[in-house]
């Protein structure tokens, strides 16, 4: 299974990363979160080329705020997070790969929420709903996944934590994970925001993608 490390804000970090099997480094661009990426690294530093697949996650931003973004830190991919229109994720589709991010609570029919955004989208991310816009380091109930019609490859977010392998491992193997890209980590992996714990990273790498 292909992983996705969120929210990281230290460039040793980062370059370290493809060498633990993440496939994708988040970066996020919303300056309300304590990972807030720019209060770590300016745009030549994220810039910088190495081998992982770098996201920019936005939170309601302007779109040329969001392109610039792109443009500067050369982003492969951008994860919107927040309450963006279609009509914007169709823009900001015209230029970047977009990740549209939901927020569940219980009850929410998934495939009604994923359906305006089908043709403006990429992939879509399933997260945990709470009083923040994401990191909650909470998950929601990967049930409700079940039956729907997703029609997209999508990322499983939301409290993911170390000990997840195994409850990963059978989840892949439910038809409710028809669609699973990758898994985004983030929050549970933290010695404090932003600052990953890499033995951990490596460990449930390796464990997930082991037999
Ligand atoms: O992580 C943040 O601080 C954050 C803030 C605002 C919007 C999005 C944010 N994170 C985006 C992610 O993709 C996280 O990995 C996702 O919310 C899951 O986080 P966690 O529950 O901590 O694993």
């Amino acid at each position: 299974m292909r992983v996705k490390v969120c929210g990281m804000t230290q460039m040793d970090q980062v370059e370290k990363l493809e060498e633990l099997g993440a496939t994708f480094a988040g970066f996020i661009f919303y300056p309300k979160s304590p990972r807030y990426v720019l209060r770590y690294l300016n745009t030549s530093q994220l810039k910088k080329e190495n081998n992982i697949n770098k996201v920019g996650v936005f939170v309601n931003a302007g779109a040329d705020e969001v392109l610039q973004m792109v443009d500067e830190c050369r982003l492969h991919m951008v994860q919107l997070h927040g309450d963006e229109t279609p009509k914007y994720c169709e823009r900001i589709a015209d230029y970047v790969s977009v990740v549209k991010a939901f927020r569940l609570s219980d009850n929410d029919s998934i495939e009604w929420m994923v359906k305006p955004y089908m043709e403006v989208c990429d992939m879509f991310l399933f997260d945990t709903m709470g009083v923040g816009y994401g990191g909650t380091g909470k998950k929601f109930d990967w049930q409700l996944l079940k039956g729907q019609n997703i029609g997209k490859p999508f990322f499983l977010s939301g409290g993911i934590e170390p000990g997840d392998d195994t409850a990963l491992k059978e989840f892949e193997k439910q038809p409710e994970a028809n669609g699973l890209f990758a898994i985004d980590i983030n929050s549970r992996f933290e010695s404090s925001p932003g600052v990953k714990d890499l033995k951990q990273v490596k460990q449930f790498i390796t464990r997930l993608n082991g037999q």
